[in-house]
């Protein structure tokens, strides 16, 4: 039985997250997190869920980290998510960490890489195993095609609410293009005069928002006389929670480390 903590638990992920981990007889939900500042209109996860459980939802994580074995962190805020992060690695405990909050900048990715050292955390931009399959799919697309002369293009499409821009799924897969292709050179949209065309040393990002679009990518590999896509669409939140969920179990007890899901899933 693995005991979790939820944090963003009033969200969109944290809601589907606890829906499907109080369905799992591998899991208890010991506790809800939320920010501060948030209206408190529920007092337990229970609550949230309609159902008979007795978990709290607080917004300090410290008055529930004895009885939690993994925090499965889903805010949308990454200095809340640091912080969690500094007080479990601070923990005498080493309790184990799910991270699928996005949008950490280089300073912030490193402080989680040398926090790591202490506690095992499991960081992944998208916990889908369709867009963990993307992944590899787009590295031997890109090593198959580096200098053969195809223009590289990524587009994702989200809800309206998202905060982040470009998606850390979308910021993941223009590092396994840059790392296989050695490209540098990466745009953000396009606006204005092109007098010499389309650089071929670019890859461009598009990100895209709109209505209730749950996550869309594509990666465009484009050629003269062909063009390749690879295009992952969700059509629900189940698929990252359910992927958060097995990180969770897969993680508790694991030596300290920085892992990702393509660990989780065996995909390496
Ligand atoms: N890795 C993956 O597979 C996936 C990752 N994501 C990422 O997960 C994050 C959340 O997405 P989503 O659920 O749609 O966002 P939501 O905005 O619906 O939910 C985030 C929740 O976090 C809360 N929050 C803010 N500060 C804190 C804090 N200090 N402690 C605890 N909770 C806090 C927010 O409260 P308030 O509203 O009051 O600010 C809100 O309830 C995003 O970064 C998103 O990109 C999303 C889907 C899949
Ligand atoms: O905010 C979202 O909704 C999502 N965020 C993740 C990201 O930024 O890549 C994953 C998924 O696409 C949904």
């Amino acid at each position: 039985m693995v005991k979790v903590a939820i944090s963003g638990i009033l969200g969109r992920m944290g809601k589907t997250i606890a829906k499907l981990a109080y369905e799992d007889s591998n899991i208890e939900i010991v506790a809800g997190i939320e920010s501060p500042d948030c209206a408190h209109t529920h007092d337990t996860v229970g609550e949230i869920l309609n159902v008979d459980l007795d978990a709290p939802i607080v917004s300090d994580l410290s008055k529930v980290i004895d009885i939690t074995d993994v925090v499965i962190e889903f805010s949308n805020s990454t200095e809340a998510a640091l912080s969690h992060l500094r007080l479990l690695a601070a923990d005498k405990n080493k309790k184990g960490m799910v991270i699928g909050t996005t949008g950490f900048n280089d300073e912030e990715l490193k402080e989680i890489k040398e926090l790591s050292k202490d506690i095992p955390v499991v960081l992944a931009p998208n916990m889908s195993i369709g867009v963990n399959l993307l992944f590899k799919l787009v590295e031997e697309a890109a090593k198959a095609l580096k200098d053969k002369g195809y223009d590289i293009e990524v587009i994702e499409m989200h809800h309206r609410f998202k905060k982040d821009a470009p998606s850390g799924t979308a910021v993941k897969l223009v590092d396994i293009l840059k790392k296989e292709t050695g490209i540098e050179n990466v745009v953000y949209g396009r606006n204005g005069e092109y007098p010499n065309g389309r650089p071929s040393d670019e890859i461009a990002v598009f990100a895209l928002r709109g209505g209730d679009v749950v996550g869309d990518h594509t990666v465009i590999f484009a050629g003269l006389g062909e063009r390749i896509e690879l295009t992952h669409k969700a059509g629900s939140r189940d698929i990252f929670a359910r992927g958060a969920i097995e990180a969770a179990k897969w993680i508790k007890d694991k030596p300290a480390g920085l892992y990702d899901m393509m660990d989780v899933l065996n995909l390496k």
